[in-house]
């Protein structure tokens, strides 16, 4: 169905081609997962497919692409869009109308599709996707989960033979992301429908691919059977993580599958006290007052109602991960605890800082972040990286964004590059930021919002677009700021990640905080929340491999 020959691609002034003399066929029906460090090409491959890259992109092309058996080489995506349905990473990029319905409608139109069976599957598609409340509503005001579940659905109401998916999860809270891909895979096995699917939380997705292709970081692909290829690649979810630890053979790729070939394993360790997840921080000196109070604070939309009386306390050397389902209000809250979002009632108080970081409050006027109005704390003390960090950079290069961070945030050159460094390595200075990869772009943009060490730090998604080293360069960096004694909110549906980055999670639903406690305590028994290490070694209490790898460290050691 699809088939690449010795497709190479580069783009302009870019040392080596991303791909280089790919050879793949993928047979129809085929749900085959794309997979790879960030920036090493998969959006450049699934691009290739309908024509995207190069005639939208720039660069060369060599080799052929043929879809169904028409060469994208003489057919753009327009000429396409019948038999490959794409959706890629910013769904509201791709927006074209305005409002939920008519972007469903919007595709089967172009096609000339008969009315009665476009209302019809409209309302199919609402249903499919959980859309059905939000029908009427303007795709503007759509928290990121519910765009990202549009898009989907607008690709889906054309029936495409060929379905190109490009993290089709990443604003999707967990539940909603099964359901998305429980509906995928039923296209794939009831109507033979052909799925390109590139994502990095493969916790998420492994378990319904027929195969894997591993982009290896050299142009080159390597593309096989889940087992065998997850045997060596170097992006792998935490399921094949604690295979690879424990020696399984072969190597589990479900929950299920995992639990069954854990049973020794939960037998070593049962009885075991487990490590803690996170390094262990000294209590911080900030007098035990909390760095940020938040009380009764009410956020409305127009009509929606989204944050409602919510109370919390952040407190110093604390990282607080804040999850709930898409729309449950988690991004109004964290622009209402920042500052620069409405906030219709309530009050936020945030507490002097010890030593200001010089230039901050010039770096905040310059991103327009810092709403000194509404905030009664010190301005720049209270950072937020929005969920489309690309929004806060506009300079030509990498090397410019981080040399006026530092300026900005007074502190040393190349401080910012040395987080950027940590989070993300190898990226070249004299690169526009628009040209690198989304997740390449997010760790450009959280060194430009670190480098003025503000004592809140609000991250709204942060995770969409990394690896798992990425990630774990961001545990560290959250770690190392609450070592600080800093105070950092996480919102994220990443459950693997809250699991090895916070402290504490608070849950919130139609806009109240329904639980908060410590990490363990509230992710280990909720189905939805749960890491695969949980899931797999309960009734055990492991959130992390890395758990289990020091606690049979010490085992060995004991011995
Ligand atoms: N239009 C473009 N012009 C120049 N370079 C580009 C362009 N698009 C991508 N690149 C570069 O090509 C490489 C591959 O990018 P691509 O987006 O395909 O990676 P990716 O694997 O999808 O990354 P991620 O996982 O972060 O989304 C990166 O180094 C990126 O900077
Ligand atoms: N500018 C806006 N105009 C109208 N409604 C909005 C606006 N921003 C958010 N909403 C609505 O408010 C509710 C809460 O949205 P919010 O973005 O805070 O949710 P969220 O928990 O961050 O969701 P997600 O996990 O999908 O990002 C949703 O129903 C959303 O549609």
């Amino acid at each position: 169905m699809i088939r690449f020959d010795q497709v190479s691609v580069r783009y302009a002034d870019a040392a080596a081609p991303v791909l280089r003399d790919v050879d793949l066929h993928i047979e129809e029906g085929e749900l085959c997962l794309v997979v790879g460090r960030t920036g090493v090409g998969k959006s450049t491959l699934l691009g290739a497919v309908n024509g995207l890259v190069p005639h939208f992109t720039g660069g060369t092309l060599a080799g052929r692409v043929t879809v169904d058996g028409r060469d994208t080489a003489h057919h753009p995506p327009r000429e396409l869009a019948d038999v490959v349905g794409v959706v890629g990473q910013d769904p509201a990029a791709g927006f074209v109308t305005d409002t939920v319905e008519e972007e469903l409608a919007y595709t089967m139109e172009q096609l000339a599709i008969p009315a009665d069976v476009m209302r019809k599957r409209v309302e199919e598609t609402l249903d499919l996707l959980g859309l059905a409340d939000l029908r009427h509503r303007p795709l503007a005001g759509l928290s990121g989960g519910q765009q990202q579940r549009v898009a989907i659905g607008s690709v889906l109401t054309a029936h495409p033979r060929v379905l190109v998916l490009d993290e089709p999860t990443s604003a999707l809270d967990p539940t909603a992301a099964e359901e998305v891909l429980a509906t995928v895979t039923r296209l794939v096995h009831d109507l033979g429908v052909t799925v390109l699917l590139a994502e990095h939380r493969l916790e998420r997705v492994v378990q319904y691919a027929d195969r894997i292709v591993h982009l290896t970081g050299d142009g080159g692909v390597t593309s096989g059977d889940p087992a065998t290829v997850f045997r060596t690649a170097d992006v792998a979810p935490p399921v094949v993580d604690l295979g690879r630890l424990a020696g399984w053979d072969p190597l589990p790729l479900s929950v299920r599958d995992a639990r069954r070939a854990a049973r020794p394993l939960r037998e070593r360790l049962a009885g075991q006290p487990v490590p803690p997840a996170r390094p262990e921080r000294p209590p911080t000196g900030s007098g035990g007052g909390p760095l940020l109070s938040a009380r009764g604070v009410v956020v409305r939309h127009g009509q929606t109602v989204a944050v409602r009386e919510a109370n919390l306390d952040l407190y110093a050397g604390e990282v607080t991960a804040l999850m709930g389902r898409n729309g449950s209000g988690k991004s109004s809250l964290l622009w209402a605890l920042h500052g620069a979002g409405p906030r219709q009632a309530g009050t936020v108080r945030v507490a002097p800082r010890t030593e200001d970081a010089p230039g901050a409050a010039q770096q905040a006027a310059r991103r327009g972040l810092f709403g000194g109005r509404r905030n009664r704390g010190p301005r720049g003390a209270v950072a937020l990286v929005p969920q489309t960090p690309a929004d806060l950079l506009h300079l030509e290069t990498v090397a410019a964004e981080l040399a006026q961070a530092d300026r900005e945030s007074g502190t040393a050159a190349g401080h910012a590059r040395g987080i950027l460094d940590r989070l993300a390595p190898g990226i070249e200075g004299a690169t526009h930021p628009r040209d690198l990869s989304e997740g390449r772009r997010l760790a450009l943009v959280l060194a430009v919002q670190l480098a003025a060490a503000p004592s809140v730090v609000l991250l709204d998604e942060p995770t969409r677009g990394l690896d798992y080293p990425a990630k774990q360069a961001l545990t560290g960096i959250v770690n190392a700021l609450a070592a600080q004694g800093r105070t950092v909110v996480i919102s994220t549906h990443d459950v693997e990640f809250a699991a090895a980055a916070a402290d504490r999670v608070a849950v919130m639903a139609e806009g109240e905080i329904v639980a908060d406690g410590p990490t363990a305590q509230i992710i280990v028994s909720s189905p939805a929340f749960a890491p695969q290490p949980a899931k797999i070694l309960a009734p055990l209490a492991f959130l992390t491999v890395d758990q289990v790898k020091r606690a049979l460290a010490q085992l060995a050691g004991a011995r």
